[in-house]
């Protein structure tokens, strides 16, 4: 028997004591700096010379942890190793196999801390975003695991007379989870534990940007009793072993998560038939956006301004559902651009292992010049409002940033930049609001600011992304309450942390038997 379903609580730090919790974290964690991390290969740990280097990117010169790095041997091994993994893993029941994400659930949730603390070193997160992160993580290990409960039992169908009908859900066979860095717990415990509780092994390539975090989790389901070759973590440069692992022809399907140009780089290879594969690969591809919150003349501007301040700068932008586009009546247009400008002026920018940093650093070097880049083009398709400055002396800092008054076909307005910059154009009524918010290759999430009942309504139909949210921002989907994907090349619209999630990983049988 478990209990139902509830999301993870978010950890309240104006509590002295959850304060001081997470400084003793990051405390023991800044002393594991440094270390290094194996592969893991059928449960064995293999120490390669060759290594990832993950570094701070709020402090350049902190080497958080090196890692080994797979070689296409390795990724061979590996496939080996899931491949017979598979014939027993598959036939475990159901419900111990759910248990495996409950035991490593309940391991994060009491060492829930000291993961936020790696976070915080790995990916730049600051305190109350890697809590966010870390919660996120044990809500999916807690969904799948009753998701898979509840598929075990099969659907209904009808038996004529003397004819018994049987449909139940089978494992497929191993598979390939490459996620993204930014959300490096959550994504990669999800995209990894809803495979494996369907019953097929995986091998896991971490985000070169964030491996230490993954390793840890591959710690966690291990402590949590997942036999050897159930899950198999082979990081390495995605230039090496990126192609071989989407080709081989073991590979039964890729749960990726990340950039549209990879994801659609993946989708293509994952098409071809190799020598000795007898099964066409599934593609689970959650991609990009270029998110939209609109606003009406009717809308509360506070509110408004609120939302999208905090959609766009949060963890600096860097979700794939940030708000980068705010498209205004013309009535409120100035308006919500002078109290957002309010708003963002409050924001602080810092380290963050320290208490009270809104926004840290951005990941890595690429990123700094791409987001900069961005911001010179921005200051010749519109007018610079707000911040614009760069720093990265000692680490990665772009900071909170606002254009006005752009063409929606801008650049800044159709691109992803996956950073604090946000650009505002206007629109004369609700029709035009809408064909802008629409105007992208994307349609990932969205939001609408409004009290015209008959304005939401319209956007329910026609404002064409995955996740649509009135009168809130555009980010922090909660798994269980608003399952996340997006439409368009924003991906494959998998819907993750949601009910129909598991059976990207599983094959519907039907058994007829006469009597
Ligand atoms: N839709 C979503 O749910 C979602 C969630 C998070 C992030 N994202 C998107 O992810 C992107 C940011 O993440 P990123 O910078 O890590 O993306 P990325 O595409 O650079 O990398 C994603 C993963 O793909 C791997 N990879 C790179 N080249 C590969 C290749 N040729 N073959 C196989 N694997 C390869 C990387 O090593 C990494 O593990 C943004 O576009 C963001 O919008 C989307
Ligand atoms: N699921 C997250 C975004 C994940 C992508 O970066 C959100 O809803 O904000």
């Amino acid at each position: 028997m478990v209990l139902p379903f509830k999301h993870e609580p978010f950890t309240d730090f104006k509590v002295e004591e959850n304060k001081k919790q997470l400084e003793t974290a990051l405390t023991a964690v800044r002393k594991e700096l440094g270390r290094e991390y194996p592969l893991v290969i059928n449960g064995e740990k293999i120490y390669t010379d060759d290594k990832l280097v993950s570094i701070n990117s709020a402090n350049k010169e902190e080497v958080v942890g090196k890692v080994s790095k797979a070689t296409k041997e390795h990724v061979e091994q590996a496939f080996e190793a899931a491949v017979k993994a598979y014939e027993t893993w598959r036939k475990v029941p159901a419900e111990d196999r759910a248990h495996v994400l409950f035991r490593a659930a309940a391991i994060v949730r009491r060492r829930k801390h000291e993961f936020s603390a790696w976070l915080i070193q790995d990916a730049g997160k600051p305190w109350d975003q890697a809590d966010g992160d870390i919660a996120e993580g044990i809500d999916f290990l807690e969904y799948y695991g009753r998701q898979m409960l509840e598929l075990d039992q099969g659907k209904h169908v009808e038996d004529r007379i003397t004819e018994n009908n049987k449909y139940f859900y089978k494992a497929m066979g191993p598979g390939v989870v490459i996620p993204p860095w930014n959300f490096a717990f959550a994504i990669v415990c999800g995209t990894v534990a809803a495979p494996i509780v369907a019953g097929n092994p995986v091998l896991l390539k971490p985000s070169e940007n964030t491996p230490v975090i993954a390793y840890k989790l591959v710690e966690v389901l291990e402590e949590a009793g997942l036999p050897k070759g159930v899950l198999n973590f082979v990081s390495g440069d995605p230039k090496e072993i990126g192609d071989y692992l989407v080709d081989h022809k073991d590979t039964h399907f890729i749960n990726f998560t990340g950039s549209r140009a990879t994801g659609v780089r993946i989708f293509e290879r994952a098409a071809k038939i190799q020598e000795g594969q007898q099964h066409l690969k599934r593609v689970i591809a959650e991609m990009g956006g270029k998110d939209t919150i609109i606003v009406d003349e009717t809308a509360d501007l506070d509110l408004a301004a609120e939302s999208i301040v905090h959609s766009a700068f949060g963890f600096s932008g860097q979700k794939c559902s940030a708000c980068s586009r705010a498209i205004i009546h013309e009535n409120v247009y100035d308006e919500v651009i002078e109290k957002s400008i309010e708003i963002a002026k409050t924001l602080t920018v810092g380290n963050p292992s320290e208490e009270n940093v809104y926004m840290a650093s951005v990941i890595n070097q690429t990123q700094f010049d791409k987001i900069k880049n961005y911001i010179e083009i921005g200051k010749e398709e519109g007018e610079l409002v707000f911040g614009g400055e760069a720093d990265d002396t000692k680490g990665f800092f772009i900071y909170p940033t606002i254009f006005k008054d752009l063409d929606p076909k801008a650049r800044i307005m159709q691109e992803e930049i996956f950073g604090p910059v946000v650009a505002f154009a206007k629109a004369k009524d609700f029709d035009e609001l809408l064909e802008i918010a629409n105007n992208t290759e994307y349609g990932l999430t969205g939001a609408v600011i409004s009290t015209n009942r008959a304005h939401l309504e319209r956007a329910r139909e026609d404002f064409h992304v995955g996740n649509l949210y009135f009168n809130r921002g555009c980010t922090a989907a909660i798994v269980g309450y608003q399952p996340f994907g997006g439409f368009k090349m924003s991906g494959t619209d998998s819907k993750a942390g949601g009910p129909d999630y598991l059976q990207h990983f599983l094959e519907a049988k039907i058994v007829s038997e006469q009597f």
